[in-house]
């Protein structure tokens, strides 16, 4: 499927414009017509972490005329092993300014748009408005139906894509012309289920494997060459070191674009993906303890049972002392009920407070009545009991 240009081209090109896109120009498809829509073009990226961070150097790189950045968080130390639009010096500050100050550096002709808020509800269709087409470089599911259905309502192109650990998903959507991706994705996974790389890691590497995907399918959409991957959902695995691509349909049934829709406006996102259980939320409610209480109990000699319910990988990064190891998956199978101590108090954590949430609620049906968790988990305890330990 070839679809037409997404811009109109720009007047003209300067001699500077020529030069530097000069190895851009001689490329037949791409050419003077490609590279004036190119300069013509907006386009939003949606986070500058992970996937953002090649792509927004990529897109700037190529000369698209106006990139907008919106990010809400500031750079993390543990983001550089992959967020490579940011460097040492960029740690805690905000990182869509330190994006834009990378992007001026590759290429001064880009004008960079800053949103540096949260997308939301409330935002999105003003944010959106103004481009062409939507990168997706986020790594969470309620901003993914947000962008989704504000793109699909708007009548925009989505550029998603998605990493874990050694694996990498691609693809557009685009409902005009192909699938969105409640198409593909007609339900979130329920809260716990799928971890986050911040849950199970990722190789840095992959993220520029993906972006630079998600960049390619945006310069084709933009100035109207090749076959672009609507309708297609792209399949990376670094170990195999393989691609492939499926088929996506059009879902004539999907809620949003299909015949007869019942998503007609934006919904509330994060209920919609409960990012933790209503049966979690439950549960914690009343039985959350601070990281500085738990020290409190450890300082007056209670005796409980303090367990780390994340990962072995995870715990030998970093752990309360005294605390046993036994992963969550064991909670939600019931295989941890029976190493558990019935005389003694059960105290769980994990590295935030959600995984711990959702394994409180199965040991308090299996009758662990008095069971608590640590709101904030790990990097709670680093933070207000223990600093020098590492955080991840
Ligand atoms: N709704 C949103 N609005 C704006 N930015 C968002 C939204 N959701 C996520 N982001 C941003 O998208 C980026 C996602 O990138 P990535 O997952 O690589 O980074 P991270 O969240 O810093 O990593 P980690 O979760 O491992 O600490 C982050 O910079 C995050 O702040
Ligand atoms: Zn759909």
């Amino acid at each position: 499927m070839s679809l037409p240009p997404l811009v109109e081209p720009a007047d003209e090109l300067t001699v500077d414009e020529v030069r530097r896109y000069s190895r851009h120009l001689i490329i037949p498809d791409v050419g003077m017509d490609g590279q004036k829509r190119l300069k013509n073009a907006k386009v939003l990226v949606v986070g500058a972490g992970g996937l953002g961070s090649p792509a927004l150097l990529y897109l700037a790189a190529a000369g698209v005329g106006t990139l907008g950045i919106i990010d809400f968080d500031v750079v993390d130390e543990s983001n550089l092993q992959r967020q490579i639009i940011h460097g040492q010096s960029d740690v805690d500050r905000p990182k869509a300014v330190s994006a834009r100050d990378s992007i001026r550096e590759t290429n001064p002709f880009v004008e960079v748009v800053l949103h540096e808020e949260r997308l939301d509800s409330d935002n999105v269709f003003r944010i959106f408005e103004p481009y062409d087409l939507i990168v997706d470089g986020t790594d969470n599911f309620a901003t993914r139906y947000l962008v989704n259905d504000a793109a699909v309502l708007l009548g925009k192109p989505y550029v998603w894509g998605s990493i874990y650990r050694f694996d990498g998903q691609a693809s557009v959507f685009w409902s005009e012309h192909g699938p969105c991706y409640r198409c593909l994705y007609p339900e979130p996974p329920p809260p716990g289920m799928v971890p986050s790389c911040a849950e199970g890691g990722v190789l840095g590497v992959l993220c520029a494997s993906i972006g630079s995907i998600q960049v390619n399918e945006a310069i084709k959409l933009l100035a109207g060459f090749g076959d672009p991957l609507v309708g297609r959902l792209m399949i990376y695995d670094a170990l195999e070191m393989s691609y492939r691509s499926v088929k996506v349909r059009k879902d004539p049934e999907c809620p949003l674009c299909g015949k007869n829709p019942t998503i007609t406006e934006l919904i509330d996102y994060e209920a919609f993906c409960g990012t933790v259980s209503e049966e979690a939320q439950e549960a914690a409610a009343g039985s959350t303890i601070t990281p500085a209480e738990l020290k409190q109990k450890m300082d007056d000699g209670e005796d409980f049972l303090l367990v780390d319910v994340r990962e072995k990988n995870e715990f030998e990064i970093v752990r309360i002392p005294g605390s046993v190891l036994i992963p969550k998956g064991e909670f939600l199978n019931g295989e941890a009920f029976a190493k558990l101590p019935q005389d003694k108090q059960i105290v769980l954590h994990c590295k935030s407070g959600g995984r711990s949430a959702e394994a409180l609620a199965a040991l308090k049906r299996a009758g662990f009545g008095d069971a608590v968790h640590v709101g904030g988990g790990v990097l709670g305890w680093v933070h207000q009991v223990d600093p020098s330990l590492p955080t991840y």
